[in-house]
């Protein structure tokens, strides 16, 4: 085992390095990249910033989360239904949900007009890993259209320019064709003016390529740096969960669950399939923004939470993910959104993005109409002490603006609100406090392989950093490796295993029937010292001959093994436990009893004795027919077998005792007169009769 902890170290350190290898290329790579893009979009937006204020529209550079979004003012965005209903202020044209959202939008000030709203141009990248932006449809794998997509529409008429795929940016000539038209409308007409805007796209498109590096570099330094406040916090726990949402999450386990019946137990936005109800309890609602302001005020590093919100934290750098976010989505969320979103990939939501936005009076106050890059979303409202802030529907982003009619809908602290991540929304401006909300960003690889939810294409994946092969796919390498050699090393110790019990089986047998031969001969012996007994004239020398060859103490057969008789494995004592002092004496009754049986019955009774030597079982196909014997065949037990050489000795003894009164003289002084070695012979070839 110690070889494949070796195996392992040496293969997770040969990827490790082969995998910081290629991300120090891809770091300078980006490096080198970023300098001349950020020139170019700097252009780009004085560029928007001049076509912003000459022009009667508002420069929409929608990004769909993967791309600039080029928006000369955040409360722009809100102009809902403002095609609609021309004049009509943004917040006139959200209808309430519910009575009391009417009641909250009485009391609203109405928005900027589109009109007015022309105020500083913003470009707002999203900021996220890579492989969020668009496509990560398996792991490393990415989308390949990953440079932005530079969405460039006045409000009415949006304009959706797909962006050609990162070589092609590269390729000045094509990117001429597809934006020329669109640059030329917003006053870039120099070819200067041009190349400027190229770098700052290229610039953008490496940016993005390094995030995942510098996510992970985040991660690793919050790890060292960072002591939490409130460490429980970092894993679910049901007492975090509030009762309602436990009992709602209950009924989407049940077989029996249907759509209709959960939405009984949910407050719905008519027509816009978007559901509230209460996620957390109050009390882990406060511990977790504890928490989050702890970290804020800590040196961490922080990066922002996506493109459009300046302020929050990304859970997953925070580590978050695997303890809390992951389960909330596998055991509570995805129950729910199984039922309420078969059609978007609700039933196989496998992975998500996670963080935490945050809303203050000198910060971000609101967040621009968007659609998120996620199959579902929750929003749950963490709190704190915020006025205003609700958030606004329209409908999905496919349709167009002008027919879109937006609902607001109260967001309260403790709970959430679960929509199509593709549904366009937004949130209204605080007007007091911090507004702090979890958004979970969920996923499915299955429905996002087929189509890109950014760019609306099949996406072609792409290889990401780090060799030619995802992280996951080499560790799956590894361990295919590492369970070969498992295998190979299990195998060796179990066939080493099994040589050692062989050895010993066959030397089992090899000192078995040395053992059968000298039972024989002291059997032998034994019949010329009883002879002796009854012919005292014959019998002196082999009485003599025995006490001097046997002592009474175990005997050895060093010839044999070169190890001693071990009376007590012969017999097994186990059943019949004795004094040490006790043992010699018994051994020496045992042996002689077992030499009669061996002469009596069949000698193979000896081999079920040894099958009860159970310290070294014989294997399958060794085992020894078991004879009949006057106890019954095929007794075991340790204590039985004994019994049963007594039981032979004694009628032995009484045989014996019949036949000394019985023998004639003759053979009597036939049989004493053969001299010792002669009589041994005979024993061994099984021929004494009696
Ligand atoms: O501030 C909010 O509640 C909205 C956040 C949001 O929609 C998002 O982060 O995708
Ligand atoms: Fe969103």
């Amino acid at each position: 085992m110690d070889a494949l902890s070796k195996t392992v170290v040496l293969e997770i350190s040969k990827l490790v390095e082969i995998e910081s290898k290629m991300l120090k290329i891809e770091i300078n790579r980006g490096r080198n990249e970023i300098s001349s893009l950020t020139e170019k979009l700097q252009l780009m937006e004085k560029l928007l910033y001049m076509q912003g204020n000459r022009q009667d529209f508002t420069a929409v550079a929608m990004v769909r989360d993967r791309g600039l979004v080029l928006q000369p003012d955040r409360t722009t965005q809100p102009a809902i239904n403002s095609s609609q209903h021309p004049g009509e202020s943004p917040r006139d044209a959200i209808t309430s949900s519910t009575t009391e959202d009417t009641n909250q939008q009485q009391r609203v000030e109405p928005a900027q007009s589109i009109e007015n709203a022309v105020l500083e141009p913003e470009i707002v990248i999203k900021e996220e890993p890579l492989e969020e932006q668009c496509g990560v449809f398996d792991n490393r794998s990415k989308c390949e259209s990953v440079n932005p997509v530079v969405v460039i529409a006045p409000v009415k008429s949006e304009v959706d320019l797909c962006p050609p795929p990162v070589r092609q940016v590269a390729d000045k000539q094509q990117f001429r064709l597809d934006y020329t038209p669109v640059l030329r409308s917003l006053g870039c007409v120099t070819e200067q003016q041009f190349e400027e805007i190229l770098v700052k796209i290229q610039q953008e498109v490496d940016r993005r390529k390094c995030l995942d590096i510098t996510s992970a570099e985040r991660t690793a330094a919050i790890r060292d740096i960072y002591r939490p406040l409130h460490p429980h916090v970092y894993h679910l726990q049901e007492s975090f969960l509030a009762p309602r949402f436990k009992q709602i999450v209950e009924y989407c386990r049940g077989i029996s669950a249907c759509e209709e019946g959960l939405l009984e137990l949910l407050d719905e936005m008519p027509g816009h399939r978007v559901y509230r109800f209460p996620v957390f309890e109050k009390q882990f609602c406060e511990e977790l923004l504890q928490e989050l302001e702890h970290f804020e005020k800590s040196a961490a590093p922080k990066g922002r939470p996506n493109t459009m919100n300046h302020y929050g934290i990304l859970l997953n750098e925070l580590g978050f993910d695997s303890g809390f976010i992951s389960p909330l989505r596998e055991l509570y969320l995805r129950p729910i959104t199984t039922l309420l979103y078969p059609d978007c990939g609700g039933h196989c939501l496998d992975s998500q993005k996670a963080f935490v936005v945050k809303y203050d009076i000198n910060e971000d106050l609101d967040l621009s109409y968007h659609y998120d890059n996620a199959e579902i979303t929750l929003n749950v409202s963490l709190g704190k002490d915020f006025t205003e802030g609700n958030l606004y529907f329209g409908n999905m982003k496919q349709v167009p603006l002008s027919e879109s009619e937006c609902a607001e809908v109260e967001h309260r602290v403790t709970e959430g609100l679960l929509h199509r991540g593709q549904q366009m929304h937004g949130a209204l401006p605080i007007s007091s406090g911090q507004r702090w909300n979890l958004i979970i960003w969920m996923r499915a690889s299955e429905v996002r392989n087929k189509l890109c939810p950014m760019c609306q294409r099949k996406p072609s994946l792409l290889e990401g950093a780090g060799g030619t092969r995802g992280f996951r796919t080499q560790l799956a390498m590894i361990w295919e490796k590492l369970t070969k050699a498992a295998l190979v090393e299990i195998s060796n110790i179990a066939d080493e295993c099994s040589a050692v019990l062989h050895t010993e089986i066959s030397l089992h047998k090899t000192e078995n029937e040395a053992l059968k031969k000298r039972c024989y001969s002291l059997e032998v012996q034994l019949r010329a010292a009883r002879e002796a007994q009854s012919y005292p004239g014959h019998g002196s020398s082999l009485a003599h001959r025995h006490s001097a060859d046997q002592p009474h103490h175990s005997p050895e057969i060093e010839g044999v093994f070169g190890k001693d008789w071990c009376m007590e494995l012969w017999r097994d004592d186990k059943a019949l436990p004795r004094e040490k002092g006790n043992v010699d004496a018994a051994a020496m009754t045992s042996l002689q009893a077992q030499t009669i049986d061996l002469i009596e019955s069949d000698p193979e009774l000896i081999f079920v004795k040894e099958e009860s030597y159970d310290d070294h079982p014989i294997g399958h196909g060794h085992h020894m027919p078991l004879p009949e014997t006057p106890t019954g065949a095929g007794i075991f037990e340790n204590n039985m077998l004994h019994r049963s050489v007594e039981q032979q000795l004694q009628s032995e003894l009484n045989n014996f005792q019949l036949m000394t009164e019985s023998h004639s003289t003759s053979q009597a002084c036939t049989q004493a007169a053969l001299p010792t070695e002669h009589l041994i012979d005979e024993a061994t070839i099984n021929t004494i009769d009696i």
